[in-house]
């Protein structure tokens, strides 16, 4: 159960900035994780509770996300997009996708990404977690995480009015129970949701009532993020799993207060963390000190962990260099290897009597009716932010001339790629693993022709393993400038095209029997007589592609020859005590949305350090 919020160590800078100095300049810490999102959090939690050292200390940029409706309330989900709960990144503008910048919010609150995402909690295959072995982090392979991922989760299995009245199938046993993580479904599924469904096996995608296993191909209800209505149908976050939970009282939790720098001496075993300079909301500097024999761990999210990193003086070092920073550690793979997924959007106007949350905002009673239940039951639309996905793969979606076409465009390495990663997707493409997956947002979520009392729906498209590689660094020595994210978006041929493909066949989801029970005629964007051939669809790709928001690989933990940042400890190369755990040490995407990767590192991070005690 959660724990009293009295009783979880947490200092806010924000009203006790004086008390911390003090604190600050009297103890020392074993274990300072830089960043309480989601890894971070997860990493810190377990660690107090398992180790047999004094002090763990969470600097978190952020605040608390207790008692915020736009973090609790699973309907919410992206609502936190320009609040001061979100970093305010952007993507500098992509060449390759018609000069656009694309927003890149994350979250900036304790919880992180866990905190503001869309709750969709789906496993990658397992050759996705078999490619991190292959590409030379030995150990880390389905068969050893598998039982690491189930470690973070608690299933709550559907209920009996769930399953009789949507029909909900899930091989409970494939998710593990008595973690901290509440998954469970939503109490209500809109229809438009569940003929994602019908759709799909209409078009002959599997049935996968057991996505969780290792195979994720096919069409399914998929968990979300959040407690059952029994437990009030609110959304978990690594705040709430883990800080919440797994109590410790050597734990504790600096709140808006950011790192700004980690400091070193060099020993004859490398650079050594011997503290972490942080900024209050006041703009004062002060100094976490790391204990002796203890370690700092980066977990400041996929932009701001190689930020870190250059600001400390790892990275490349000509670079860093012309910034007036002083290289400690020549590092060229901080900041490199980085992708994100692509995202489209169509959308599609619902008969009159099928309605998405776009109701909400033109039907009052409807909006205060549901607010109301669920104030005082937890039940109905409040509790709902997604449900079903469908991940396919290209034989799924391609007839013969398409499929050909695939293997021509394969045929070739893109530039910014890796030639060991690029084996390793080509493989898992012609062998029928996922390549795309298909879910709805609940409104209108793209156009310019929204008709006033009417609901939308919008079918998201990802292209789950892209093949263009980019990069982030900094451009200052100031922690407030952002960095320069550049995922380099559609550089390569063939992500521009199957994007392209795979949003043409979205359409043809949308065209099926199942959809045209609950679809109004047309299409409201693009339109069926505005894209209709393959240049349009390209084109439309180009100047449509969004990100998915699920950015890996600026830290990536490779070998160190393959431009990689840590090992398969999790260890920055060249130092003794630097780790990092969150998503910039994930090499390569997945076929699955990215928050259960950053438990199953946070949760690895703990793991591995806590061996390393013994
Ligand atoms: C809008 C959105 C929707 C998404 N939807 C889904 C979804 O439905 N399902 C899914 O599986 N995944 C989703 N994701 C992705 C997923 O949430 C992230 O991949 C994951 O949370 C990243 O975890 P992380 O630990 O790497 O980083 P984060 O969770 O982002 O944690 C980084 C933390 O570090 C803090 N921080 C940064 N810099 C500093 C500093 N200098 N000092 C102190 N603290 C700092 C940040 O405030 C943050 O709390 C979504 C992400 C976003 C942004």
């Amino acid at each position: 159960a959660p724990q009293p919020r009295s009783t979880v160590n947490i200092i806010d800078l924000n009203s006790s900035a004086s008390s911390l100095q003090s604190a600050l300049s009297r103890n020392s810490y074993e274990y300072i994780i830089v960043g309480g999102g989601t890894a971070g959090l997860a990493t810190a939690s377990r660690l107090a509770q398992g180790t047999k050292k004094k002090s763990v200390l969470v600097i978190e940029a952020g605040g608390s996300g207790v008692g915020d409706d736009i973090v609790t309330i699973p309907k919410n989900s992206f609502s936190f997009l320009g609040t001061d709960r979100d970093w305010f990144f952007e993507i500098a503008p992509q060449e390759h996708a018609a000069n656009q910048t694309i927003n890149l919010s994350q979250g900036k609150i304790l919880g992180g990404g866990s905190a503001v995402n869309g709750l969709v909690y789906v496993r990658p295959s397992k050759a996705d977690i078999d490619a991190l072995e292959l590409l030379g982090s030995d150990g880390w392979n389905w068969d050893n995480l598998y039982p690491v991922m189930k470690q973070a989760e608690n299933i709550n299995s559907p209920t009996d009015e769930q399953v009789s009245e949507y029909d909900i199938g899930l091989t409970t046993s494939s998710l593990g129970s008595g973690g901290p993580l509440q998954l469970s479904f939503p109490d209500y599924i809109p229809l438009q949701h569940q003929k994602l469904i019908a759709a799909g096996v209409e078009l002959g995608h599997t049935l996968n009532e057991d996505s969780y296993g290792g195979n994720n191909v096919g069409t399914h209800y998929s968990l979300s993020t959040e407690t059952p209505s029994s437990a009030g149908a609110t959304r978990e976050t690594s705040e709430f799993a883990y800080l919440d939970t797994l109590f410790s009282s050597k734990l504790t939790t600096l709140i808006h207060a950011t790192a700004t720098k980690v400091n070193f001496k060099k020993t004859k075993n490398g650079q050594a963390a011997t503290s972490v300079s942080l900024k209050g909301p006041d703009g004062k500097t002060y100094t976490a000190k790391v204990a002796s024999g203890g370690e700092v761990i980066l977990a400041a999210g996929v932009v701001r962990t190689p930020q870190l990193l250059e600001l400390s003086g790892i990275g490349q070092s000509d670079r860093l260099t012309a910034l007036g920073i002083k290289p400690i550690i020549d590092l060229p793979g901080v900041g490199e290897n980085y992708e994100d997924h692509t995202l489209t959007l169509l959308t599609y106007a619902l008969k009159d009597d099928v309605l998405s949350f776009d109701a909400l905002g033109y039907n009052a009673t409807l909006a205060a009716e549901q607010t109301a239940l669920y104030k005082t039951k937890a039940e109905g639309w409040l509790t709902f932010a997604q449900a079903v996905t469908d991940f396919e793969p290209i034989q799924k979606m391609f007839g013969a001339e398409d499929l050909a076409k695939a293997e021509e465009l394969l045929s070739t390495k893109p530039d910014s790629i890796p030639q060991d990663q690029f084996d390793i997707i080509k493989s898992n493409i012609l062998n029928g693993e996922a390549q795309a997956e298909y879910i709805f947002f609940n409104s209108f979520s793209a156009g310019n022709t929204k008709e006033a009392n009417t609901s939308y729906i919008s079918l998201a498209i990802t292209h789950v393993h892209p093949l263009s590689r980019g990069s982030i660094h900094i451009t200052s020595t100031d922690i407030d400038v952002h960095p320069l994210i550049n995922p380099n978006m559609l550089e390569s041929e063939w992500d521009l095209w199957f994007l392209a493909k795979a949003t043409e066949y979205g359409r043809k989801i949308m065209q099926t029997e199942a959809m045209k029970e609950i679809l109004a005629e047309g299409e409201a964007y693009p339109g069926l007589d505005v894209v209709t051939n393959e240049d349009q669809w390209i084109q439309f790709a180009k100047e449509n592609v969004n990100s998915g928001y699920h950015s890996v690989g600026s830290a990536s933990m490779l070998p160190r020859e393959k431009n990689g940042v840590v090992d398969n400890k999790l260890k920055v190369y060249g130092t003794t005590n630097l780790r990092v755990v969150d998503l910039s040490a994930m090499p390569q995407l997945v076929s699955a949305h990215t928050q259960p990767v950053a438990y199953l590192f946070g949760e690895m991070g703990a793991k591995i350090l806590l061996e390393a005690e013994k």
